[in-house]
């Protein structure tokens, strides 16, 4: 698999505190890399180290292939969009204004693709308003727009949907989603709105205290936290026998139960199993969404 950032035992310290300690984590290339953490955790941290805004105070991370302690790492994070923290974006001036602004500052020959950048994070039609007389949601798009300048195929954002309404979350959604199928740029989000991430997501990183605890994808989490009936029974032997003869699948936890992933005929299943002096203990649904599987990881208190 191809990765656009690879990180290797990345610390930071803050006097003698650990914002990331020994982190280590894979972003594929295409993909839609949800990062969770409670707050505190260090995603903004580094999303400022691997944005170069900060300096690792050891370990080290690849952009595209490139390390970060090669003096090329400047022309990989070129390849790089960035919105950390809150967007940094003129309020003075109109939509257009600060992206020509920001085609300066990459010192961009000319404005090509400017209204298509417009179009795309549906600004197009804001005309002389300025920035400051804004929606929230317009401003993060606006903060969209502006790290897509110089034309990025990776693309970091640091809670985009913080704070917004549900027409502005689900438009930030769509765009999200638009330039990762339509434009094939890959992103990194950092967010513990976990319900609007697991609409997004094909990859996850869980961080915990500096660290990532687990990398899991959107389908390998999907098979974890699939309903199921989780079954306690006196012979499990028995039970994947019949199980087998009712076509069904399923995975044995333990040597008294098993995890069943269809909807069961559930007298027919006691009736089979009696027939064979199997006796059933107990029967329980169980979905695991990725709430619960979050803070089955982690925990529910906060870092700080
Ligand atoms: N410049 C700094 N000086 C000292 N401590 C810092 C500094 N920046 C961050 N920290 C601390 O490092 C830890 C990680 O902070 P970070 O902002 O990376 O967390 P986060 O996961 O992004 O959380 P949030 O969701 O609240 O933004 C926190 O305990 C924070 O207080």
């Amino acid at each position: 698999m191809d990765y656009v950032l690879k990180t290797n035992a990345l610390c930071k310290k803050y006097k003698d505190y650990k914002a990331l300690n020994g982190l280590s984590m894979n972003v594929p290339k295409g993909a839609i890399y949800g990062f969770v953490g409670k707050n505190g955790a260090g995603k903004t941290t580094l999303i400022r180290l691997i944005c170069g805004l900060q300096e690792p105070t050891s370990g080290e991370y690849t952009l595209y292939g490139t390390k970060s302690t090669d003096k090329e790492i400047l022309k990989a994070r070129r390849r790089m969009g960035a919105v950390v923290e809150t967007p940094s974006i003129y309020l003075d001036m109109t939509a257009e204004d600060n992206l020509k602004q920001q085609y300066r500052v990459l010192g961009l020959p000319s404005y090509d693709g400017l209204a298509d950048i417009l179009k795309l994070v549906r600004l197009e039609n804001t005309g002389k308003k300025k920035a400051k007389n804004f929606s929230l949601g317009m401003r993060q798009r606006l903060g969209i727009a502006i790290a897509l300048v110089g034309d990025p195929d990776f693309l970091v954002l640091d809670e985009p949907v913080n704070g917004l309404d549900p027409q502005g979350i689900i438009e930030m959604r769509e765009l999200i989603l638009k330039l990762n199928r339509e434009q094939q740029i890959t992103v990194l989000i950092s967010s513990h709105i976990l319900d609007e991430l697991s609409r997004l997501a094909t990859h996850y990183g869980f961080i915990d205290k500096g660290q990532i605890v687990k990398e899991i994808s959107a389908k390998e989490l999907d098979t974890a936290c699939r309903k199921c009936i989780r079954l306690e029974v006196t012979n499990t032997q028995t039970l994947s026998r019949v199980l087998d003869g009712m076509n069904v699948e399923y995975i044995i936890v333990s040597d008294k139960a098993a995890d069943v992933y269809a909807r069961i005929n559930v007298s027919k299943l006691t009736l089979a199993l009696a027939k064979e002096n199997c006796e059933v203990i107990s029967m329980k649904e169980r979905d695991e969404s990725l709430e619960s599987y979050y803070v089955g990881l982690v925990g529910g208190k906060e870092n700080d």
